[in-house]
């Protein structure tokens, strides 16, 4: 069978990698170097929500050539900002001309973890995995004695990196959990004929228990499998060659997970005149002002010479930290500001107040550092919370996300904000189903707003419906 010639090309391949560098050598390597995130990979796949794996594939024993021209670092930007929670990369180099060159340079290049694709038969291959950057590597039941998955889940653990463990049927699923499996892929495809049929993860679905990430692999074509997947719990779909044939990532995700609401948008720190023609472009819902100290600080002249070519669509929010309320209230008249943000240690009593008298929404930045944060604004007279990452030394404009998955527990509608890029915010929209997108660091480029960056972020943000 295939999978057995590919298994004995990858011993010889690893034996020859061996003469060349000795496992003492990688192995000291991969324990020496640092790894900042570990177990991301599967952290990123425990949302609420099905999530994607999508893959850097150039050729399949099955398919030939899938990509002629393969500018993998493009394809797996793309697949990043389409809302990817992970990158699959396909690391053997004869049967699927893959190579570590793509592994090590897109891990490098994006945010999201990336699962080394291989046929791993050797301990050498996860200590390379590791020094390549990947958060996950691919043990595959077929191939591996349980002592073996054993083995090198465990060795996975040391260095913080995930194991996704496949299996094809009832038998090799038990090997799996036996082997203490975290996180469980179904191959939809029989590699004695190739042939595929998504009915064998969801069949295998209750074999395995609910805290075990199980992830669908292969053959997934269509939003009505996406939907088949969701509804029998599958939490991941890992898909190949549907994304490599698709010219538009984010288009292309979109039809498979279904549309969402578009929250409305804003744009923060706004502080050029020539800012102004690249808002009026893409009408944002609401461009932000900074009265407080910061790097993007406005004054009230400068404002007012700003509001003057704004498109009278947009709305006008004044940031304010800890400022005294009459300044607040003196700024919101005299520059007709439709939104006062407060970012500071303001009380409910100075909410209430500016709301009176300045006739203004008023929303109350939250910095989140727990869901305690969270809970004590739930009942809040501000009529947005605007969830922003917690610093300790900024009060906003971070350029940090935090984990969205605190904010489940909130009951109302709200801003998210926070470290929000075109690379995240297909991801963030899907997560955490915000009211509005509060954006800022994300479309700057040297400390200053990048016209380029908020054309695209809202580009990506308009096409997930
Ligand atoms: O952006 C600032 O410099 C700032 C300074 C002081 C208080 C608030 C500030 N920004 C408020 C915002 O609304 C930002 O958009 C929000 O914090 C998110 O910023 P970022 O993480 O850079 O996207």
């Amino acid at each position: 069978m295939i999978l057995e010639k590919i298994a004995a090309k990858t011993r010889i391949r690893v034996e020859e990698r061996k003469r060349q560098k000795s496992l003492e050598k990688v192995k000291k390597e991969a324990y020496g170097r640092k790894n900042k995130n570990p177990f991301l990979f599967e952290k990123a796949l425990r949302g609420k929500d099905i999530s994607f794996i999508c893959e850097v594939k150039k050729a399949s024993p099955s398919k030939g050539i899938i990509a002629e021209d393969f500018p993998y670092l493009d394809i797996a930007r793309d697949y990043e900002k389409a809302g990817a929670a992970a990158i699959s990369v396909l690391t053997e180099p004869e049967f699927f001309l893959g190579s570590d060159v793509y592994l090590r340079e897109i891990a490098a290049a994006v945010d999201i973890p990336v699962l080394r694709k291989d046929f791993t038969v050797d301990e050498y291959q996860i200590y390379e995995a590791a020094i390549l950057g990947a958060g996950a590597v691919l043990l595959i039941c077929a191939l591996l004695s349980t002592e073996q998955l054993i083995r090198f889940r465990q060795i996975a653990d040391e260095l913080g990196i995930s194991c996704l463990i496949e299996a094809h049927d009832d038998a090799e699923i038990k090997k799996a959990l036996a082997a203490g499996a975290r996180i469980i892929g179904v191959n939809n495809r029989d590699l004695r004929d190739f042939s595929v049929d998504i009915n064998n993860s969801i069949n295998l679905r209750k074999e395995v228990p609910a805290d075990v990430i199980f992830i669908s692999e292969s053959g997934i074509k269509t939003a009505e499998n996406i939907e088949r997947l969701r509804k029998n719990n599958v939490q991941g779909a890992l898909i190949g060659e549907t994304f490599m044939r698709s010219a538009d990532k984010v288009k292309e995700l979109t039809k498979l997970y279904g549309p969402v609401r578009i929250p409305r948008t804003k744009i923060c720190g706004v502080s050029r005149m020539e800012d102004i023609d690249a808002i009026n472009m893409v009408q944002p819902d609401y461009i932000g002002f900074i009265f407080a100290p910061s790097r993007r600080q406005v004054t009230s002249s400068r404002v007012h010479e700003m509001k003057v070519p704004l498109s009278s669509s947009i709305d006008a929010a004044g940031v304010f930290v800890n400022e005294v309320t009459a300044a607040i209230i003196n700024a919101a008249h005299s520059l007709a500001l439709d939104v006062i943000q407060l970012h500071g240690d303001e009380t409910e009593e100075d909410i209430i107040r500016i709301k009176k008298e300045t006739g203004c929404a008023v929303w109350k930045a939250v910095r989140v550092k727990d869901s305690s944060d969270i809970d004590k604004w739930q009942n809040s007279a501000a009529d947005l919370l605007l969830f922003d990452t917690f610093s300790g030394t900024e009060a906003g404009g971070t350029g940090h996300s935090f984990d969205w998955s605190l904010l489940e527990r909130v009951d109302r509608p709200f801003m998210l904000a926070g470290g929000l890029s075109s690379k995240n915010i297909a991801r963030a929209i899907r997560q955490a189903a915000p009211w509005g997108v509060d954006i800022n660091s994300g479309v700057e480029t040297d400390g200053v707003k990048d016209a380029v960056k908020i054309k695209e972020i809202m580009s990506i943000i308009r096409r997930l419906k």
